[in-house]
């Protein structure tokens, strides 16, 4: 029986079904020779304990010797076999997990780092369940078949009696084994969660909790925690081990129940202790079924992410370079409503908001207005309440995920830097990009002097989330990832945060001398230098458009931006003058 995500999965196993099937008998085959060793050697030992002449005895010990080698073999080629069709298949649903998460751009899943847990763990639980559960599990029950039969062979009641120890080894104990794991998973992964939450709070923040006097209490709370968690794996631990304890104990009920059994049906001695030693060994083999029950409801949560990026993108995302849309790549927001909670305050109240093909217009406004939001809708990171954003005519909700991308990006808030080198962050923006083309956007972003100081130049590893670069060079790393690749709608969230005055100015001028003819901008700027080339720009407050024109007629009027204006105007005057 499988679940919903383990059928998703598994339709990507159709391809590969014949290796499969090849690797899951040749590990039948593997437990069966494992099997037939173990009663071959019994009847072995058994009748040469009754000194019989040497030649009864010889094609017994020429199949102990070839069952023994040939189990080796066997597993091997049962491992190569498996593995051979579970990495094809895993590059298949890598790519896939990979372009779904390209298309989606899920801002929040990058944040957080799922996006690489998704590409590494989740896929790598595709891959345990094809080879520790299912090829394992399959192999299982088709010994488990093969020794009731052989036992049948030799006294029926007896082979019954096995039946029913092996019911209860490879069907209720894994059923027990499954329910207890899915509790410990329920239980103690929130628990787990929390505890790596704390850890990172006390040793992100410890510097904050230390300045305000309250690392004693968030170290009691963490430590109450993980003494909670400690209780509760040390008795699912418990529960655990005498579900192992009780495997045992069925395989030795079952083979003096079967001895019993054969003993009154009048099998004789040698026979008996053949059975009697079959029956652990093909109880072991279906106690196998209790790990692969554990690992399957272990890897349910794993299997659940992946099969959620399978269904939505079927081939992987192209990587080329943006190409014209079918309706031009004007944009139009209508009426558009952004509202994150029930009864807050919008976002984003009705917006109206035109950008033509070509058009650079800035967003400017102040914290908390709807900047970013505004950016996030056209992104499709984030679906309007009410109203629609259209790129080209077509509605942005409309769009192919893959689609997308291709027509509108850039730099959005708190872009993401990846723990590679210089040159391999660059590349995510175009990967075909050539030497010209990666120069032209770093000195573009401001970032090429320092690239060209650094000893490994492009192929300088930046850290992880760029922590070996300062928030500046951060920065700009980010935003000339953004001019490299270069889409006909390039949203520019804060290009120039981080960066002192003097050089924001330029970044910025820069950056917008770099951006093709034709290609339209999105510059959101809490800073208003720099503004007065745009052909417009847009105030939000509270969600709403309160002013709209070009930088001189704004200055000219009072109001927000001419007051904001003033304002930085002379707190830079002043920074200016106060610089050495
Ligand atoms: N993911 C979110 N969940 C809930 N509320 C949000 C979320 N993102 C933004 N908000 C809220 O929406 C409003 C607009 O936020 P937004 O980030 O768009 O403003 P902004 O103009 O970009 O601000 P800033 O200049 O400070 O970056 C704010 O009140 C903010 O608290």
């Amino acid at each position: 029986m499988t679940h919903g995500p383990e059928r998703a999965v598994l339709r990507l196993a159709r391809p590969y079904l014949g290796r499969l099937l090849g690797a899951g008998l040749l590990a039948a085959a593997t437990e069966f020779a494992g099997l037939a060793l173990m009663a071959t050697a019994t009847w072995l030992l058994m009748s040469a304990a009754g000194r019989p002449p040497l030649d009864r005895l010889t094609v017994a010990i020429v199949a102990v010797r070839a069952l023994a080698v040939s189990r080796g073999v066997l597993r091997y080629t049962e491992r190569l076999a498996g593995h051979d069709a579970v990495l094809r298949m895993i590059t298949d649903v890598r790519a896939r997990v990979f372009a779904t998460l390209v298309a989606r751009r899920d801002a929040a899943a990058q944040r957080t780092g799922d996006a690489l847990s998704r590409l590494v763990s989740d896929v790598e639980a595709v891959q345990d369940l094809l080879l520790r559960v299912l090829v394992p599990g399959a192999a299982a029950a088709l010994v488990s078949v093969l020794a009731v039969g052989s036992a049948a062979l030799i006294s029926p009641p007896a082979a019954g009696v096995l039946a029913v120890g092996l019911l209860v080894a490879g069907v209720a104990l894994p059923a027990l084994a499954a329910g207890l794991t899915r509790r410990a998973a329920d239980e103690v992964a929130p628990l787990r969660g929390a505890l790596a939450v704390d850890a990172v709070d006390l040793t992100h923040g410890a510097a904050d909790l230390a300045a305000f006097g309250a690392t004693g209490t968030a170290l009691a709370a963490a430590e109450s925690r993980a003494g909670r968690l400690a209780r509760l794996e040390r008795r699912l631990a418990a529960t655990g081990f005498a579900v192992d304890a009780a495997g045992v104990l069925a395989g030795g009920l079952t083979a003096a129940a079967v001895v019993v059994v054969a003993l009154r049906a009048g099998v004789g001695g040698v026979l008996v202790g053949v059975l009697a030693v079959g029956t652990l060994a093909a109880v072991e083999v279906s106690l196998a079924l209790v790990g692969a029950a554990r690992q399957r409801t272990q890897l349910r949560a794993g299997l659940a992410r992946v099969a959620d990026l399978l269904t939505e993108s079927g081939e992987p995302a192209p990587t080329a370079p943006a190409g014209p849309a079918p309706g031009g790549h004007d944009v139009r927001f209508t009426g558009v409503t952004v509202r994150y909670r029930e009864g807050a305050a919008p976002a984003l109240a009705g917006v109206d908001l035109d950008l033509p093909a070509g058009r650079r217009v800035a967003v400017v406004g102040p914290s908390g207005a709807g900047k970013s939001t505004l950016a996030a809708v056209l992104t499709g990171a984030v679906r309007p309440d009410t109203g629609r954003v259209t790129v080209g005519g077509v509605d942005v909700s409309g769009l192919p995920a893959d689609e997308l991308p291709r027509t509108v990006g850039g730099l959005l808030a708190e872009a993401y830097v990846f723990h590679a080198t210089v040159r391999e962050n660059l590349l995510l923006g175009r990967p075909r990009a050539d030497e010209a083309e990666l120069t032209a956007a770093t000195r573009a972003a401001g970032l090429l002097d320092w690239v060209r100081a650094q000893p490994d130049g492009w192929e300088t590893v930046v850290g992880e989330q760029g922590g070996q670069l300062s928030g500046g060079q951060r920065q700009r790393l980010a935003l000339a990832r953004a001019l490299l690749a270069a889409p006909p709608v390039l949203v520019l969230d804060e290009p120039t945060e981080g960066l002192d005055p003097a050089a924001a100015d330029a970044v910025l001028a820069s950056a917008l001398a770099a951006t093709p003819a034709g290609h339209s901008v999105l510059l959101i700027s809490h800073r208003l230098s720099g503004l007065a080339g745009l052909d417009e720009i847009v105030v939000l407050d509270a969600g709403r458009v309160v002013q709209r024109g070009r930088h001189e007629d704004l200055v000219a009027r009072p109001g927000w931006y001419r007051e904001q204006w003033l304002l930085q105007e002379a707190a830079e005057r002043g920074y200016l003058a106060l610089a050495p």
